[in-house]
């Protein structure tokens, strides 16, 4: 392999070279004293020569490999931040994932499943957040508990599945009744509650008998069979400074006394 030369010739340097070596060729010169001396020097220079021009190939060739090593990190810095921003597109996913089924699961334990209004919890959260409103801002707020008349009979008739579908029909009902702002809850079984905020009692009870009345004229059909029911309710109105559990049991004992007088009606506490 012809080494190629990395220091190029001056057209001077080329033409004093040629010059010299016309020099050195030339037999009649071949007695010349100085001729032996142009000689080495000639040699000493060309050696020179080599040796700058592995020089600069040792510095080309480590110029060349960091420059590649150079490349080569820079691709794998690009990787690696592609590799990172797609980490976070992921996470940015996993996270807003993670809050909706937060906010699912938090829907879940606070809904009835068989009607999809608030169970017990709910109305019990809502009745401290009620009570301390009512404390706080010096207003009232009424509650009714609300219970279906006789329900283990249509059960006993008809079917669980039909008495499903009636306690549906009773919540479909009870909501269509309220404002936005009531609050509506199933109790337990065949009971609900009802809240009324910045209602007081007389107010809370005619809407109680609106309640009472639709749930009456209700004909619920299901698996072949209508069915119609009544519902009794204790009402009454919370009192400063007592419990939401103490207003409750007040409200239970009306209830008592309603199914007591002969179901189907209104007792206020
Ligand atoms: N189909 C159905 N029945 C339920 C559900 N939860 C409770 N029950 C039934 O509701 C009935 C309640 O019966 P009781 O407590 O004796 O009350 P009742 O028959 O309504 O009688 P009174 O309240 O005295 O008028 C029971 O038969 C329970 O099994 C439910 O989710 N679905």
């Amino acid at each position: 392999m012809v080494a190629e030369h990395t220091i190029p010739r001056t057209r001077e340097e080329v033409e004093l070279h040629e010059r010299v070596r016309t020099l050195l060729d030339d037999s009649s010169q071949r007695d010349n004293p100085m001729r032996e001396v142009l000689a080495e020097l000639l040699e000493r220079s060309e050696q020179q020569r080599g040796r700058l021009e592995k020089l600069v190939r040792i510095s080309d060739g480590y110029h060349n490999v960091s420059r590649t090593q150079n490349m080569d990190l820079i691709r794998e810095y690009d990787r690696q931040i592609m590799r990172l921003e797609k980490l976070a597109r992921i996470s940015d996913r996993y996270q807003s994932q993670l809050i909706a089924l937060n906010e699912e699961l938090k829907t879940l334990t606070l809904r009835d499943p068989l009607t999809g209004v608030g169970n017990r919890r709910f109305m019990t959260d809502r009745l401290r957040e009620e009570s301390e409103r009512a404390s706080r801002r010096g207003v009232t707020f009424s509650l009714a508990i609300l219970d279906i008349d006789h329900f283990k009979n249509v059960n006993d008739h008809f079917g669980h599945d039909v008495g499903d579908a009636v306690l549906c029909r009773v919540v479909d009902t009870v909501r269509s009744c309220l404002r936005d702002y009531d609050v509506f809850a199933r109790w337990g079984g065949e009971e609900f509650i009802i809240a009324l905020p910045d209602t007081a009692l007389d107010v809370a009870a005619a809407v109680c008998e609106r309640v009472r009345r639709e749930i009456e004229a209700l004909n619920v059909s299901c698996d072949a069979v209508t069915v119609s029911v009544t519902a009794s309710f204790g009402l009454t109105e919370h009192i400063a400074a007592e419990s939401p559990s103490e207003t409750i049991n007040r409200a239970d004992v009306a209830l008592r006394r309603a199914k007591d007088a002969g179901r189907n009606r209104i007792f206020p506490a």
